[in-house]
Parts: C-alpha cells; sequence; structure tokens
C-alpha cells in the first residue's frame, strides 16, 4: 500500500501484537482502552503471540538471546503485515530497530523505582546479617551489595507472578521488582519499600512503555501519537543513548536514570561488577533539547573510568541478557 493510499483510509481496525505474559497483556491493553478512549469508532484487537523468549524461559538458550528473543516475535508480525503496533516495557527494547520499523511513541512513565517485596522484613535496611535476596538483575544485585555487603543474592527468575510466589514458598527473605510492574498488575500492596534511586539507580527506561511499529504507516503513526508522553521520551532517550553508547545490548550490570526539572535534564549513570566490587559513576546536567548528548557523554564518562573493562569482563551470555528481561 502506498504512503497516500494510506493516508486517504481512515483507520478502522488496530491488531496489536503482544506476549501473553500478564505484564505484556496489561500493557497491550491499557494502549487499547487509550486508543478506544481516543477513538469510538476504532476496533482494536489483541494478537497474542508467544515469544521464543516466553519458551526458552527455563532454559540457559534464553540467557544468550537476551532482550531481542522477547520482541523479535512480535517485530517479525509487524514487518509481515500480522499486526500493526507493538508494545513494549523500554526496558526490554533492543538499541536498533529492524529497517523498517521504529518506535514513535513513548507513554508517560510509571514509577521507576526498584520495589522492595517481603512478607517478613520492611526494608533493606531491616533485612538480618546474612539474609537471602532473590533478583537476577546483575544491575539489582550489585547495588543492593553495595548497600549491603552481608547478604546472599539469590538467582530469581520468571514473571512477576512467578517471583511472588517464590517469595511466598519461602525461598528468599525478600525480593527486588520493578515498582511499576507490582503497581500494574494490582500488587502494589506487596511492596513494603521503594528504593531510593540513590539505592537502586534503575535501568533504563523501566517504568516507560513504547510503541513500536511500520515507519511508513503515517496513518498509524498519527492515530497513536496522542499516547506519547514528550518529558518521559526525552529521559528515555538520554537514557538508551547512555545503554547504546556502552554496547549494544550488553548492558549489565548498567544502571541509567533521567529525570525533567523544567527544561533541564539529569541523566544518572552506573556501571558496576556484580559483586559491588567496583561501582563507577557518572551525572549530566544539559538542556532537555540535547538529552541524547547527555546519554553519550555519560557513557564516555564511565568509558574513561574503565567501564569497558567491566563490562568485556562479563560472561557473554550474562553480558548479553540485560535486565533479566524474562521478569515481564
Ligand atoms: N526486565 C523485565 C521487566 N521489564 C519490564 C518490567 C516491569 C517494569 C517496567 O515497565 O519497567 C519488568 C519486571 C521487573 O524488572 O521487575
Amino acid at each position: 500500500m502506498t504512503v497516500s493510499a494510506q493516508q486517504a483510509t481512515p483507520v478502522t481496525t488496530l491488531r496489536i501484537a503482544t506476549r501473553q505474559s500478564a505484564l505484556a497483556l496489561w500493557q497491550a491493553e491499557h494502549v487499547k482502552a487509550r486508543l478506544e478512549a481516543l477513538y469510538p469508532d476504532l476496533t482494536v484487537e489483541l494478537v497474542k503471540m508467544v515469544s521464543r523468549g516466553d519458551v526458552l524461559l527455563d532454559s540457559p538458550l534464553a540467557k544468550i538471546g537476551g532482550k531481542g528473543l522477547f520482541v523479535k516475535e512480535l517485530e517479525h508480525a509487524l514487518l509481515e503485515g500480522r499486526a500493526d503496533i507493538a508494545v513494549h516495557s523500554m526496558k526490554d527494547v533492543p538499541m536498533h530497530f529492524p529497517e523498517g520499523l521504529g518506535l514513535p511513541v513513548i507513554c508517560e512513565r510509571e514509577d521507576p523505582r526498584d520495589a522492595f517485596v517481603s512478607n517478613t522484613y520492611g526494608s533493606l535496611d531491616d533485612l538480618p546479617h546474612g539474609a537471602i535476596v532473590g533478583t537476577s538483575s546483575l544491575r539489582r544485585q550489585c547495588q543492593i551489595l553495595a548497600r549491603r555487603p552481608d547478604l546472599t543474592i539469590n538467582f530469581l527468575r520468571g514473571n512477576v507472578n512467578t517471583r511472588l510466589a517464590k517469595l511466598d514458598a519461602g525461598e528468599y527473605d525478600a525480593i527486588i521488582l520493578a515498582a511499576a510492574g507490582l503497581i500494574r498488575l494490582e500488587f502494589r500492596d506487596r511492596i513494603r519499600h521503594f528504593l531510593d534511586t540513590e539505592v537502586s539507580l534503575p535501568a533504563g527506561g523501566q517504568g516507560a512503555v513504547g510503541i513500536e511499529c511500520r515507519m511508513a504507516d503515517q496513518a498509524i503513526i498519527d492515530l497513536i501519537k496522542p499516547l506519547h508522553h514528550d518529558e518521559t521520551a526525552t529521559c528515555v532517550l538520554a537514557e538508551r543513548a547512555m545503554n547504546r553508547t556502552l554496547n549494544g545490548g550488553c548492558q549489565v550490570p548498567i544502571a541509567s536514570f533521567a529525570t525533567l526539572d523544567g527544561d533541564t535534564l539529569h541523566l544518572r549513570g552506573l556501571v558496576g561488577q556484580p559483586d559491588a566490587s567496583e561501582i563507577l559513576r557518572t551525572e549530566q546536567t544539559v538542556p532537555a533539547s540535547e538529552c541524547e548528548k547527555a546519554g553519550i557523554d555519560a557513557a564516555e564518562h564511565l568509558l574513561a573510568q574503565g567501564a569497558g573493562e567491566i563490562l568485556a569482563a562479563l560472561p557473554h551470555s550474562v553480558a548479553a541478557n540485560a535486565d533479566t528481561p524474562d521478569q515481564q
């Protein structure tokens, strides 16, 4: 279909490609509801897909494919015309898009912080000496050990519901999850404490949802554009520019988090050893219009301190797997 033909044809039905995890479905339903509220005559359908990452969830192979495994299937559906948009957690979106696809919309961010969840203890600082904390994010592990070197970090995988079930089964004294996922799935009451960003700097894009589509589909882009949130997008672009400059899929253990104060953007970045033996930090303050430059400068400052050596020393399977994409 040519661009002019699409502009002449109003969109009557929109298909959203989505994974079938509870969080992915919530995000797709949320976008569907917002679009239906904006356009009462529009029919929005969910195209539910099983991503390779979901199939391989319990296999070590899932580690090798990293983030890409969870979005590739959805991107195929877009490229083959089986769906019109795909809704993603920005944290899990790879740095580069296949030819013809792009991500023109980033929605308003939910709480970006990490959350402390426990059935016994009120916060990280309340945990007794040697307590067991569940997470498989090296970013979280590194920052938790920096604050509490006595804790034992144990591997914890699966989606949000699985993780809570493992906590409830008594396998851990506490677990750390993104607040956003818990809030969206109505588990806010399980959060005992929000980790201050000074204690646990979030992953780039955490808490934000983005919409990917075919960039030639101007009518679709126009349709979804009202869901774009400029302030969130400015912050997420800075965070992603830092991660991209630190080199592609290798994002572990990397944190990047930007905030806006009027027209001033403040970006903080971190690269650390998983055991917290070394933690590099950077802070950049720039006009909001230079958000990408802030990300590049942050990455270069981290690289100048030795971030490249830390990241290169990580085993490949770990380095390729970012902030534990299976958690969705
Ligand atoms: N890495 C997995 C992932 N991707 C997005 C979220 C939910 C929060 C968000 O939207 O960033 C999670 C779960 C988690 O980190 O606990």
